[in-house]
């Protein structure tokens, strides 16, 4: 595995990190209104001390990993929104900050307290697809229209990665990517713009067999396995029931560590902009589901939409055990 924070992270962890759960969601809880173009990012500039919030309470439940809250966070985004460009850069790196901030000043407090299920955690700046920034339900279907092209895709990503980037994150985490071409632009623009900092790429899936645009996983992992800058590989907001098989797929197409972080089952509903319930699953199982997901080979598991610190919690506890306790005191 590419990344010695990942591998350490992994490790301390005793052999599959927490990662937090849904950061939109739980920002909604704390009664931030995101229904809005920048969805979670429009909290940037209205309501910074809630995103800090959040990442605190995902370090209290037990998060080794946190994800930044810039997930739709975009420049273009920003700039409708009558931005300049230093304004819309400069949000980025809050995001990043933000995360930072929460991080340390937990860990400090862990040391003073001496808990015991507690590492130090990895900040990842997050970056959402193309889709994500359209709203337009693409995300999950993964058809951005026959006229775009790979370039194009890298262009939309190319300033974002590079601000995200360079603002000190431990990981770059490219969320629920939704289709092939997506997936080669990242690849060829992690190696055009050099980026120094290990990446995962996650896959969004609404069948459990391929990517939301049909394609297959294997064609994808093939073009992730040529690039030494991502780290890990994966899937995220797609329902529970799913992960299991997706893992085994990915092991047969990867050696790269596999991340896991679910959504709740529940459904986005992307012209109405709400959550439907899910299909023929109970929230409940998802705590069953994650020893499986550790056997079935995934390193790092966590959720993603809908779920809350309490979901994470209780993978802390099944994940970590009284293992933690050792590792967390070997620091
Ligand atoms: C992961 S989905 C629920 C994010 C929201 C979507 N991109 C939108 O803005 O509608
Ligand atoms: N990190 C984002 C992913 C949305 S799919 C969030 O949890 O809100
Ligand atoms: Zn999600």
């Amino acid at each position: 595995m590419a990344g010695g924070a990942v591998e350490e992270i992994v490790r301390r962890a005793g052999g599959c990190a927490v990662i937090d759960g849904g950061f939109a969601t739980q920002l909604e809880a704390l009664g931030a209104d995101i229904n809005d173009p920048l969805w979670s990012a429009a909290c940037l500039i209205t309501k910074p001390h809630l995103i800090k919030e959040v990442h605190m309470q995902y370090l209290e439940a037990g998060a080794d990993v946190i994800i930044s809250s810039s997930y739709q966070a975009t420049i273009p985004g920003f700039l409708a929104r009558g931005m300049l460009l230093e304004e819309a850069e400069g949000l980025l790196r809050t995001s990043v900050e933000l995360a930072l901030e929460a991080r340390d000043e937990f860990w400090k407090s862990t040391l003073r307290k001496s808990k015991p299920v507690y590492n130090r955690a990895l900040v990842a700046a997050s970056v959402g697809s193309y889709g994500a920034y359209l709203a337009d339900g693409s995300e999950y279907s993964g058809s951005y229209g026959e006229d775009i092209t790979t370039e194009e895709l890298k262009d939309f990503h190319r300033r974002r990665l590079q601000v995200l980037g360079s603002a000190g994150p431990d990981l770059i985490a490219f969320e629920a990517i939704p289709n092939k071409m997506e997936a080669q632009a990242l690849v060829e623009l992690l190696e055009e713009e050099n980026i120094q900092v290990p990446s995962w790429i996650c896959f969004s899936s609404v069948d459990g067999k391929h990517l939301c645009s049909g394609e297959s996983f294997a064609d994808c992992l093939q073009i992730l396995n040529t690039s030494d800058k991502v780290a890990i590989v994966g899937v995220n907001c797609t329902p529970p029931q799913f992960i299991e098989g997706i893992i085994r797929e990915l092991k047969k197409q990867t050696k790269k560590a596999i991340a896991v972080y679910p959504n709740s089952g529940e459904v986005w509903d992307g012209r109405a902009k709400r959550w439907l319930p899910a299909e023929c699953f109970g929230h409940k199982s998802f705590d069953v589901l994650v020893k499986r997901w550790r056997e079935a080979g995934a390193s790092l598991i966590g959720g993603c939409c809908r779920t809350t610190p309490s979901t994470i919690r209780a993978v802390s506890r099944i994940l970590k055990g009284r293992t933690a306790y050792s590792a967390a005191h070997q620091i």
